[in-house]
């Protein structure tokens, strides 16, 4: 089984999404990824969302752009954490996608992160931290990958003096 599942709502999301599957990777947390669109394949992201966890998954990162419905349908549909990932749009910059996810209805949270690979970033490591309440492992490689992130930048700026 694994922790946490990273959906998106098109193939063309990938590039945006790979920086959430690279983190997920570097902290050593066990993830699975799927292309469901809540918009083109409604049955599959009902099935998936209602299975999500009697299949073991703990945190679900969900990323779509323009009309970016996925994460809250998602949401709508389990009570597993759901943290959305605008992906950039070519003709509004990912504006869209950004209020399309946030703008949710009190009662069904989606965690919204920031347009494009931040978000990414930010979503993977949200989702280690969620899981990291029960997983000594992750909380350990969130302490490496802080310290990692502190010493780089340090050294940048001695670089820069
Ligand atoms: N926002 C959604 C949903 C959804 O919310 O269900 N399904 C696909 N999409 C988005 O449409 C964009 C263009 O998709 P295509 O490149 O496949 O035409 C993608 O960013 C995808 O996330």
């Amino acid at each position: 089984m694994k922790d946490v599942a990273i959906v998106m709502g098109s193939i063309s999301d990938l590039p945006t999404m790979q920086n959430s599957i690279d983190i997920l990777q570097q902290l050593g947390v066990s993830y699975e990824r799927f292309v469901i669109s809540a918009h083109r394949m409604p049955r599959e992201m009902i099935y998936f969302s209602e299975n999500a966890i009697d299949n073991g998954f703990k945190v679900i990162i969900a990323g779509a752009g323009g009309a970016a419905h996925l994460p809250g349908m998602i949401a709508a549909s389990t009570i597993l954490p759901v943290i959305g990932v605008p992906v950039e749009s070519k003709s509004l910059s990912g504006m869209d996608s950004l209020l399309s996810i946030v703008q949710m209805p009190g009662g069904v949270p989606v965690a919204t992160m920031s347009i494009g690979k931040a978000g990414a970033v930010n979503a993977a490591i949200m989702a280690t931290k969620i899981c990291a309440i029960n997983n000594e492992q992750y909380s350990k490689s969130l302490l490496d990958f802080k310290k990692e992130m502190h010493d780089n930048s340090v050294e940048s700026g001695k670089r820069f003096e």
